[in-house]
């Protein structure tokens, strides 16, 4: 029987507050649920958008991190999927093979723990972290910013023991999603011409998908030119920044493509943005993709008209994938040059103490991700 672990944790305390570096401890696993040592994390830009306040979902105190990977510590009562030294992935998106959303093939949305887990709860509605005996919330079912963490059996997936985990936890979310979206919800097709908006992570991760299924042009739309390298790395074809104009940029580009895009892709949280990327799209056939995750209260609006004339609004979470069936996909294209996840390190860290730092590497627009090594 697993004891409590003393470790160190992330914790964040409230809105728009420093992470401190806290002794938490982390209780054993219940049954159906897997303690992971986490070896190696990143941070999304939804962490960050917790933090900051903006996450009507938010709960604090709580540890973040949902970009992870380690190795099974220990397991609960009935585990069966993993065990005591295996690989592992957390996953904010779940898939327990049961619930309705998990036998409908239009979408990955495992609907099992989604209260729980949107309640910074364990599927039995308490806790696995305490910090000066003062409870701490979970954050997405994952917590990867705690040396170990304590997820349900069905939010594991177990990777090859060759898999490199300093780089395959960035398929825990951002990579994952933006290559997910070119390729399962937008489904984009070989000439077809596309729109990113926003080259972080996410954007460029769906460059590399459009750039796979051979998309005759990439256009890549972000405010700070500094980006451009980079996203032509990935197989941006065109760089267009907004701020060069005073023409709306839809109205730009939609010149710049007589009449549109195929696919538009919002890859920010900007619902001002998210209006542009579909106004973008071609008459009659242009679908955009949803992506960024936009503040409490914020509401998209368009003149139902762009929708009448045949443009498609359309969103995804984790890029469409089915998340233990597909990890190990995921892993393969990495393994085959296909999804290339080092492109995407532009930094590394050592030590849990360094997260402050990479949060601010984040915003700073210098950095894709950032590996921190605990
Ligand atoms: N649906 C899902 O499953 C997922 C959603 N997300 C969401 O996707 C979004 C992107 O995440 P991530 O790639 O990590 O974030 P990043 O911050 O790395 O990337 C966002 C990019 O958008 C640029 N940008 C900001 N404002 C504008 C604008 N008005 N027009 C054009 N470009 C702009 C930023 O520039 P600068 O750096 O200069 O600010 C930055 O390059 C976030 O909203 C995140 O929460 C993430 C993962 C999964
Ligand atoms: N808590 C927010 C919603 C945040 C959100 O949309 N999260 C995405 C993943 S973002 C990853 O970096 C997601 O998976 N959404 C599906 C879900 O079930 O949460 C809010 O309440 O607005
Ligand atoms: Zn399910
Ligand atoms: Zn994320």
């Amino acid at each position: 029987m697993a004891s409590p672990i003393t470790c160190k944790a992330a914790v964040a305390w409230g809105p728009a507050k420093p992470l401190t570096i806290e002794t938490v401890i982390v209780e054993p696993p219940k049954k159906g649920e897997v303690r992971i040592k986490i070896l190696f994390t990143s941070v999304c830009h939804t962490d960050q958008y917790t933090l900051s306040g903006s996450d009507p979902e938010a709960k604090f105190p709580c540890i973040l991190g949902h970009e992870g990977s380690g190795i099974v510590e220990s397991v609960g009562e009935g585990v069966t999927s993993v065990a005591i030294g295996d690989p592992v992935v957390p996953l904010y998106v779940p898939q327990c093979y049961e619930c309705k959303f998990c036998k409908h093939p239009k979408t990955n949305l495992c609907a099992k723990i989604r209260e729980t887990q949107g309640q910074g709860l364990m599927p039995d509605g308490t806790t696995r972290f305490s910090c000066n005996g003062k409870p701490v919330f979970h954050y997405m079912g994952t917590s990867t910013f705690s040396e170990y963490t304590v997820v349900p059996e069905i939010s594991v997936s177990k990777v090859d023991k060759d898999a490199p985990l300093d780089r395959v936890c960035l398929l825990g979310c951002g990579l994952s999603t933006g290559y997910g979206a070119a390729l399962n919800t937008a489904d984009v097709q070989t000439g077809e011409t596309v729109a990113i908006f926003g080259l972080g992570a996410v954007g460029l991760a769906v460059a590399a998908g459009c750039k796979e299924r051979g998309a005759s042009r990439i256009i890549g739309v972000d405010t700070n030119n500094s980006k451009e390298g980079k996203a032509k790395e990935f197989g941006v074809t065109e760089f267009v920044n907004p701020s060069d104009s005073d023409e709306s940029i839809q109205s730009r580009l939609v010149k710049m493509t007589d009449g549109g895009l195929d696919h538009t892709f919002e890859c920010i949280g900007n619902v001002k943005v998210m209006r542009a990327a579909l106004e973008a799209c071609h008459k009659g056939w242009g679908q955009s993709v949803i992506i960024g995750v936009a503040g409490a209260g914020q509401e998209i609006s368009t003149r139902p008209f762009q929708l009448v004339t045949g443009r498609v609004w359309k969103g995804c979470a984790f890029g469409g994938w089915k998340s233990r069936d597909s990890l190990p996909k995921l892993v393969a294209a990495y393994k085959s040059d296909k999804l290339c996840i080092d492109k995407f390190i532009t930094h590394r860290r050592d030590g849990i103490e360094t997260l402050n730092e990479v949060f601010d590497l984040l915003l700073s627009g210098n950095s894709l991700r950032c590996i921190i090594k605990y």
